[in-house]
């Protein structure tokens, strides 16, 4: 049994100001105990327009938050899971970032990495109207689950592709245990749709789910839903950060749940998913 944390905020596309708020979480999650800390999807920025994310996006080994952040996790020994951007150019002169999550250890070290599969692009009548692919580069691999040790093995995922359940099970039948979703859901998006998705995944990948997620107003543009949880394999909301939806620059905010493997087996022993792949074709 073990705790983990996961951190909510409102990104700018200042690096520093985004950093200083994840200090204020780390240091959080790191005197309650907590095995690792993940937080939201795009982490180090939100950018108000593709030409300016394009422009704060850097070498990973030369960001100033992602440099900020191995301090921290040293300092702590508090392994971090986040959300960030990263160059896919070389000499490209069609330039594009990767949605990338990151791990670091408890020594600082970025050890396992996923690039986002599925791209938001969406035209919704009233909006949101976001083109991500505009931008982005999408991923093209499932991650290999890796043992957070003490705790269970993890798989990533990020945001949008929490509505592709075919990528969770496959990651289930990698052997994950604890599935992430750092995300930055749009309000109305997230008001229909996020509790129930990622109770969803839960429950068909008898998992538990892991969800960060940006909150409150970026920038005129963006505004994100929150309401970051964590679920149990059974299905049961362990972990909620209950943000008000009319507050447009709430607090930073933690919550904690613990990750209990036993429950995990339980779940999964009474209640065996054995699919009928001679009648359908295996995802
Ligand atoms: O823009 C960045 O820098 C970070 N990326 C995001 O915020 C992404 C792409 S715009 N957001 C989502 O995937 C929201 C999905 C969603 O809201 C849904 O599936 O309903």
């Amino acid at each position: 049994m073990s705790l983990i944390a996961i951190g909510q905020l409102t990104s700018t596309s200042s690096l520093s100001h985004n950093l200083t708020q994840c200090r204020l979480l780390i240091s959080k999650a790191a005197s309650l105990g907590a095995k690792a800390l993940f937080l939201p999807e795009a982490t180090d920025y939100i950018a108000s327009s593709p030409s300016e994310s394009l422009s704060l996006c850097t070498p990973t080994n030369k960001s100033e938050f992602v440099t900020g952040l191995r301090l921290e996790a040293q300092k702590h020994k508090l392994p971090i899971h986040v959300g960030i951007h990263e160059p896919s150019w070389t000499d490209d002169p069609k330039k594009k970032i990767r949605n990338t999550v990151i791990w670091i250890d408890e020594n600082g070290h970025i050890v396992h990495t996923y690039q986002k599969v599925h791209l938001f692009d969406v035209d919704i009548a009233g909006g949101p109207v976001l083109k991500e692919s505009e931008v982005v580069e999408a991923g093209d691999k499932v991650q290999e689950v890796w043992e957070l040790e003490g705790v269970g093995r993890v798989g990533s995922l990020i945001c949008f592709d929490l509505r592709f359940p075919e990528i969770s099970l496959a990651l289930r039948r990698k052997g994950a245990e604890i599935i992430t979703y750092p995300s930055a859901f749009t309000v109305p998006t997230g008001k229909a749709h996020w509790e129930m998705l990622l109770r969803a995944r839960a429950i068909e990948t008898q998992s538990y789910v892991v969800a960060a997620a940006q909150v409150g107003r970026h920038n005129e543009k963006r505004v994100s839903y929150g309401h970051s949880m964590i679920v149990d394999p059974w299905g049961r909301i362990v972990a909620e950060i209950k943000n008000n939806d009319e507050e447009e620059h709430p607090e930073p905010e933690l919550a904690t749940a613990v990750i209990d493997r036993e429950l995990l087996a339980k779940v999964r022993r009474e209640m065996p998913l054995n699919r009928r792949t001679d009648v359908y074709p295996e995802v």
